[in-house]
């Protein structure tokens, strides 16, 4: 079991950001297209894949950390539902879970009672951003709506970006949208940023994240280069998946993102930030993907202004986890089904 102090002291020792709402963090801007970033980068699957088994091994979370890691892995995540039989009743049903992500015993056990510890952002379709917004009011949580023809985007670019402004108009602060996948497998680097800049204006003031579908781009070369060009076009987050590809996020795949990104600020100077999607269920995921972004980047992107995990299920398991941390027994997974 934990105490209070032991969590506060947790989180500094463990190095992650203390809780706080974030600054409004800054934009982007696009720049042209400089394809002298990325052509010729040939990224290395073997080395990756070598770079990311060490990870665990080399930086592992001591256990009286990992609770500290959690909660900060619920700041991060875009709580998410994106089903064809979303709702009203189910988008508040998440919403109250992203105002409150753990059982008040939890926070009771960890001393965060009247920390506000919530969830980064709630992720939903477009039709259902108003039900959100709503359900939100007065939390400081905003809505992040997908946009362009989600999942696939094989929509003509008006409707595309007449959807990006529909979604701000019912209140989304966050638009995901997703790349065209084949700009990118046929390397037509101008047109591929072209439409994310034009997604972007679209966007206006709410943030871009840029979904790259990594799992249909064929090379880590490709999507290296297409990191970069959603960069240069203005988004303000890449993000790997959208959830519906066979392969979504993985450590490689990520690892060669985080070093676009890299490259991109040490280059341009802006930062940006990053959003591992799709098929994360466990807590040990949410710190494995953790120490990726401390070990490639630093503490600093340890914050929800620069690193969200998208997922659809993950919560339920970091709560089950700290529930354990708190009490020493496993809860039953339905004590904790919502999320
Ligand atoms: O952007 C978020 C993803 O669609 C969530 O995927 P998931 O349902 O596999 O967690």
């Amino acid at each position: 079991m934990t105490t209070k102090t032991d969590l506060k002291t947790g989180l500094e020792a463990a190095q992650v950001p203390a809780l706080s709402t974030p600054d409004e963090p800054h934009r982007n801007p696009v720049m042209p297209l400089d394809t002298a970033m990325f052509e010729g980068h040939s990224v290395n699957r073997s080395a990756a894949e070598r770079r990311c088994a060490t990870l665990a091994g080399r930086r592992s979370v001591k256990k009286d950390y990992q609770a500290a890691w959690l909660v900060n892995a619920i700041r991060c995540i875009d709580l998410t539902t994106l089903a064809g039989d979303d709702t009203r009743a189910r988008v508040r049903r998440l919403c109250a879970k992203a105002r409150q992500p753990l059982a008040g015993h939890i926070l009771d056990g960890l001393g965060l009672r009247d920390q506000g510890v919530q969830v980064g952002a709630v992720c939903v379709y477009p039709t259902m951003v108003g039900h959100a917004v709503a359900a939100l009011d007065g939390s400081g949580i905003p809505v992040a709506s997908v946009a362009t023809g989600f999942p696939a985007g094989l929509m003509p670019l008006h409707l595309r970006l007449e959807e990006i402004r529909w979604a701000v108009a019912e209140g989304a602060q966050e638009i995901d949208i997703v790349i065209s996948r084949e700009l990118a497998l046929t390397r037509n680097w101008q047109a591929l940023h072209d439409e994310i800049a034009a997604m972007r204006e679209a966007c206006g003031a709410a943030h871009m994240k840029a979904i790259l579908a990594t799992g249909e781009l064929e090379t880590l070369s490709n999507v290296y280069a297409a990191s970069m060009v959603a960069m240069q076009a203005g988004a303000d987050f890449i993000k790997t998946s959208t959830g519906k590809e066979g392969v979504n996020a993985t450590l490689p795949v990520s690892l060669t993102m985080l070093r676009a990104l890299r490259d991109y600020g040490q280059i341009t100077g802006h930062r940006i930030g990053f959003k591992p999607a799709g098929g994360m269920k466990h807590a040990k995921e949410a710190i494995a993907w953790q120490v990726l972004m401390k070990e490639e980047l630093g503490r600093d992107w340890l914050n929800p202004d620069l690193f969200r995990f998208g997922a659809s299920s993950m919560l339920a398991d970091i709560e089950r986890q700290l529930d354990h941390h708190v009490t020493g027994r496993y809860a039953a997974s339905s004590r904790h089904a919502l999320a």
